[in-house]
């Protein structure tokens, strides 16, 4: 099936371009092609093993493309190291919620936000120069041992603006800041995770799956956070296998089968769409005839 263009005549915050990559004889990713507009909530959909989390890999530089391009603000960004894409504003969840278990919920979030230091961090702009890197490291770690009044004045707004994303998660999180990531119930890491991601005011955010392992009341409160997220003009790329939710959150969806882009369109485009529903829903169906 030929995919229609994508007709919006807005400059994409990303596009996705050709995009290919095989693991041995499996091509995970198949030569896809997409665009996210910015403020957009963009989802993800496909049945297991289509190539959703290949795709996020491959935005995010954990893994490179065989072929193919992902330009981020029309800048060409495969290739590019996860640590210096997240530096350039894209910043992603894991399927499993990674956080750092013998950490505090806050200092998971503060370890986000390290790209956004400056006066900790003189002569950052070095750090990508093989010869001077040295320069930025050891300035580094002179201001973390002397710590002077400009930088403990710019740890406390680190702070305060990492209290401002537990707060998104009310109760959940706030009374838990000092708390070790270990100790967290599965849904708090994952909103500790979350937390982490906007703690980086990500020009666009990657969420591998928000709601996996969640049930339906905390289900319901990660819509409420996308759809404040939505509102607020975040820019979001969604994986999420909870159908009810992607209808009601996105913008536009793309599916994925076989790791190809079978389709792409509104919620109302996507529901009715034949294919869709054969590769999806039919595969859920014989799914759920094998249990
Ligand atoms: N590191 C890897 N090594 C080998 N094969 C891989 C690797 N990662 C993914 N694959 C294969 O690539 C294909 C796409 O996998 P991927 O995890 O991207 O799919 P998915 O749509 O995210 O699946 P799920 O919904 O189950 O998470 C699958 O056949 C998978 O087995």
């Amino acid at each position: 099936m030929t995919i229609p263009p994508d007709t919006g005549t807005d400059i994409p915050l990303l596009e996705v371009r050709s995009l290919v990559k095989t693991f041995g004889a499996v091509r995970a990713v198949d030569d896809v092609s997409f665009t996210i507009q910015p403020g957009h909530t963009v989802s993800l959909i496909g049945p297991n093993g289509s190539g959703k989390t290949s795709m996020l890999n491959l935005i995010s530089g954990v893994l490179r493309p065989a072929k193919g391009q992902v330009i981020f603000q029309g800048k060409r960004i495969s290739g590019y190291s996860p640590e210096r894409i997240a530096e350039l504003g894209i910043a992603r969840t894991f399927q499993n919620g990674r956080v750092f278990g013998n950490m505090s919920v806050r200092d998971n979030i503060l370890v986000g936000m390290h790209t956004h230091l400056d006066a900790a961090r003189p002569f950052a702009f070095l750090r990508h120069i093989p010869v001077l890197r040295w320069v930025s490291l050891l300035a580094e770690t002179t201001m973390a041992i002397l710590r002077p009044p400009h930088v403990r004045a710019e740890e406390q707004k680190l702070l305060a603006e990492a209290r401002q994303q537990m707060e998104r998660f009310g109760e959940r999180l706030l009374p838990r800041e000092e708390q070790l990531a270990y100790t967290l119930s599965y849904a708090n890491r994952r909103r500790t995770e979350i937390a982490r991601g906007l703690a980086l005011q990500p020009h666009l955010l990657l969420l591998d799956e928000p709601t996996a392992g969640m049930n339906p009341t905390e289900t319901a409160e990660v819509l409420d956070q996308l759809q404040k997220l939505r509102t607020e003009g975040q820019t979001l790329l969604l994986i999420e296998h909870k159908l009810d939710l992607v209808m009601q959150v996105s913008d536009h969806i793309l599916v994925m089968d076989g790791g190809k882009l079978i389709a792409q369109g509104t919620p109302g485009e996507i529901q009715n769409n034949e294919q869709v529903i054969e590769a999806y829903i039919g595969r859920r169906r014989s799914l759920t005839r094998q249990m």
